[in-house]
Order: C-alpha cells, then structure tokens, then sequence
C-alpha cells in the first residue's frame, strides 16, 4: 500500500485499516486521519506518535491499559487482537510450561501493582526469557521512567505494525 492511497482512504476505510496500529486505541487512528495528507510512511507514523505524546499522563496511561498481558488470560483464552496474538506468537509466548506462565503472571501482577498499568514490550523482538528479565529489571524503576520507557515500547510496537501494512519494512526501530 503506498502513501497516496493512504491519503485517499475516507475517515472509515482509515480507521479500518490503522485502526489497531496502537493497540485497541482506534481513536488515535481516527484523531490523525484528519492530519492528512501524509508525505509517507514516517509522517504517518510522527503523528501517531505525536498524538500520544500530546496526551496527559492519565492518557497515556489508559493507552498503556489496552494492551493485554504477555503470556496472560487473553492469551489462554484466545481473545488477543490478530496482531497481539501473532506477536504474542513470534515471542514463544503462546506454549510456556505452566511454571514459566505463573511466574510471568506473578511480575505482571507485581508490575502492575506498582506502576497501576500492564507491562508494555515490543513481543515481536523478543523471546520468553528476555521479557522475563526485562519485566523483572523495570519493575524497579521509577514510575515517570517506567511511563516513558513503557510508552516507547508502545511505538516500538505501533512502527511494526505500521509497516507491516504499508509492507515497508524500515530497518530504522
Ligand atoms: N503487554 C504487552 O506488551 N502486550 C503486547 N506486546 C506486543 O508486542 N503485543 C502485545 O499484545
């Protein structure tokens, strides 16, 4: 999909299509669509981003909300989104052992807990033990740290997905 057929889609079409860009946020799609047109991929993507960096902290935390545990109960259930669910995948995380599925719901537990949203990490990049030891390392940061590094990995994650749809795998993360 190239840019200018971006730039044509109707605010519905749009929503259809960037509409899970950032997880379960269909309103951050619909709030850009009126930004366009996009010159490409990348200025799609500054103003996605754009947008949740403009947000008040309670914002930017219900953003944080609508992204399901890693390895956690949607998981199990098969209630993920398509793109949650494959990234969910390609990080190993759909066949743990039980033991290593308690433990990853303990330090979420934990983590949200502390910080009063879920653990965010890009899943896609990465693998069972390294979210595990990612997951055990941030949980002793500082909330407004935590916020900032939690939102980042939000990105991480909405420029995958971002170019995925326009098949422009960027090598730039
Ligand atoms: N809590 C999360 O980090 N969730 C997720 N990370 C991903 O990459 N996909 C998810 O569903």
């Amino acid at each position: 999909m190239d840019i200018e057929k971006v730039n044509s889609m109707d605010f519905g079409e749009f929503v259809d299509v960037f509409g899970n860009v950032i997880e379960r946020c269909p309103l951050i799609a619909a709030a850009v669509w009126s930004q366009r047109p996009f010159s490409n991929l990348e200025d799609l993507e500054k103003h996605i981003f754009a947008f949740i960096d403009a947000l008040p902290q309670s914002g930017q935390e219900g953003i944080l909300r609508c992204h399901p545990d890693l390895a956690g109960r949607e998981l199990q259930r098969g209630t993920l989104t398509a793109e949650s669910q494959r990234e969910q995948r390609s990080a190993g995380l759909t066949n743990l052992g039980a033991d290593e599925r308690l433990r990853l719901a303990e330090l979420n537990a934990q983590y949200r807990a502390r910080f009063g949203f879920p653990f965010v990490l890009a899943a896609r990049l990465s693998d069972p033990a390294a979210v595990r030891r990612e997951l055990a390392r941030r949980l002793r940061c500082p909330p407004a740290q935590e916020l900032r590094t939690a939102l980042g990995e939000v990105k991480k994650i909405g420029h995958l997905r971002l170019a995925d749809l326009l098949g422009a795998h960027s090598a730039r993360l």
